[in-house]
């Protein structure tokens, strides 16, 4: 079976970046940078890891007006990435042009299009922490809102947690990739992930693909903590 996962190279250290990726190719789908490692190592640090050869994900979650989306999202088409991510809340206008800028980036490159996912709601948010923020609904609702909504715009996927891909999957078709992180095996602390669950349920949700980060970085032998998910996969 061939892997499903992403690991997430959450690392401030190029290097540290990419002697993880190394040590995981063949082990993993391929690897994903987010926010942490884009602040310290920026576009360059991208670079350095996409020149590994391993598909990339590069998790951003832009937000903002859609003129200043579209034109970070211009940037990204620059790394080529196979997956990016912008925020389904920052609204349908937002999200179209997101899409048509990481569309219009591959076209002038002459290359397949980098698939835009919308995130949902963050992994780390239960009921209580969205009551917060002032959502009166549930979160699945908040989800299938927002999956739909995505849909309509145009985007290629979605980021949702393991407890609504069924769902999601049910509300968009086959069509949309469906990414899930709130990854966690039963051997795993879950930290500030809050929904959460094991890879192979995660898998028979529907999920197309899987993030995985701490379980995998954070053990003594990363290699061994990817076998083991393999492992525990098949
Ligand atoms: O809802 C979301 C969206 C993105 N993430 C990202 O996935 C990884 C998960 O890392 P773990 O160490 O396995 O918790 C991380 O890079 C997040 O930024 C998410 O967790 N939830």
């Amino acid at each position: 079976m061939t892997s499903p996962v992403y690991v997430a190279l959450d690392t401030t250290d190029v290097a540290q970046a990419a002697a993880l990726a190394t040590g995981l190719k063949g082990l993993v789908a391929g690897v994903k940078l987010g926010l942490e490692f884009f602040s310290y190592c920026g576009p360059r640090g991208v670079e350095a890891i996409a020149d590994l050869g391993m598909p990339l994900f590069l998790d951003l979650k832009l937000h903002d007006i859609p003129n200043t989306v579209a034109g970070a999202m211009r940037g990204v088409a620059k790394l080529a990435p196979r997956l990016t991510t912008i925020h389904a809340s920052g609204g349908f206008a937002m999200m179209q042009a997101a899409a048509e800028a990481a569309r219009e980036g591959a076209a002038k490159a002459n290359r397949s299009a980098t698939k835009v996912l919308a995130v949902t709601v963050l992994t780390s948010l239960d009921q209580p922490a969205m009551a917060e923020v002032g959502f009166g609904g549930t979160v699945l609702d908040q989800v299938k809102r927002l999956a739909e909504l995505a849909q309509k715009a145009g985007v290629d996927g979605l980021v949702c947690s393991p407890h609504e891909v069924a769902h999601v999957r049910d509300v968009v078709g086959s069509d949309m990739t469906l990414v899930v992180p709130g990854i966690r095996p039963a051997w795993a602390e879950a930290g500030d992930q809050k929904r959460f669950m094991t890879p192979k349920e995660a898998l028979k949700a529907g999920a197309d693909l899987l993030v995985i980060g701490r379980p995998i970085t954070g053990a003594t032998n990363p290699a061994d903590a990817a076998r083991r998910i393999a492992e525990e996969l098949r």
